[in-house]
């Protein structure tokens, strides 16, 4: 499904991803970890054609995308849920999804992410800014549906909110999984990625260092701590 051999990018010509190799199967979901600064982030970017790569190839399917616009990343399928959420805070919920949902593709449309998630069909006539923390993130991820995606790349999206809050919208990333959306999680949050994701792989440096399923990491304490530096 995505498949990324030997990225390489950073920021005016400094190195920062060192030759990525990672593969997320159809429908697969895998939990990108690793040090603050390893490069997740800009691995994500670099994905969806906002941070142009060095080298290195970054396939969809039969489709090489290595080089091509964000538009054109979207609309080959890949949707991005941005670290710190970044909903348009002036219009309301309701024109959120209204300004993504331009194709509707794949059955995707308000009514279905108003189904999916009811605290925002309550609060569909308030605005991006009078949105709790957890309804944002929502609402991000609504936007990100709306593009009918194969593969979806969730930066942090429990950052910044109360455990209750991760815990609705983990609620809400398993209801996903019937779906066939691939998706690349980074994330800090341990439990919410072993939770969600059925594999692994850990960011060094701007490299790949370990890649298993969950299980397995999850029973290797030490070697999570060696990895990460947590227990
Ligand atoms: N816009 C930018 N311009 C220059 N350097 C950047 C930029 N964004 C990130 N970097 C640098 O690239 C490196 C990797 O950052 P990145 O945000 O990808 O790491 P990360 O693994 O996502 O970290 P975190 O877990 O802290 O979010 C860091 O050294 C960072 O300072």
């Amino acid at each position: 499904m995505l498949s990324v051999r030997d990225l390489r990018a950073g920021y005016a010509g400094s190195t920062v991803l060192d030759g990525v190799d990672l593969t997320v199967p159809a429908g697969g979901v895998v939990a990108l970890l690793g040090r603050n600064g390893a490069g997740k982030s800009t691995f994500v970017h670099t994905v969806m054609g906002m941070l142009k790569p060095y080298s290195g190839s970054i396939r969809l399917g039969d489709r090489e995308l290595a080089g091509a616009a964000a538009h054109t990343v979207a609309r080959a399928g890949v949707a991005i849920v941005p670290q710190g959420r970044r909903v348009f805070a002036p219009l309301t919920v309701a024109e959120n999804l209204r300004i993504a949902s331009t194709r509707g593709r794949d059955g995707w449309t308000p009514e279905r992410v108003y189904e999916l998630m009811p605290r925002l069909a309550e609060r569909r006539d308030n605005r991006g800014d009078q949105l709790s923390g957890g309804e944002q993130q929502m609402l991000a991820i609504g936007r990100a549906l709306l593009r009918g995606p194969r593969l979806l790349l969730l930066d942090e999206p429990s950052d910044g909110l109360a455990p209750a809050v991760v815990d609705q919208v983990a609620e809400l990333l398993e209801g996903l999984r019937g779906e066939g959306i691939a998706a690349v999680l980074v994330e800090q949050d341990l439990h919410l990625a072993f939770r969600l994701a059925d594999e692994v792989a850990v960011m060094q440096k701007g490299r790949i260092v370990h890649r298993s399923s969950t299980a397995d990491f999850r029973a290797d304490r030490a070697r999570a701590h060696a990895l990460l530096g947590v227990g």
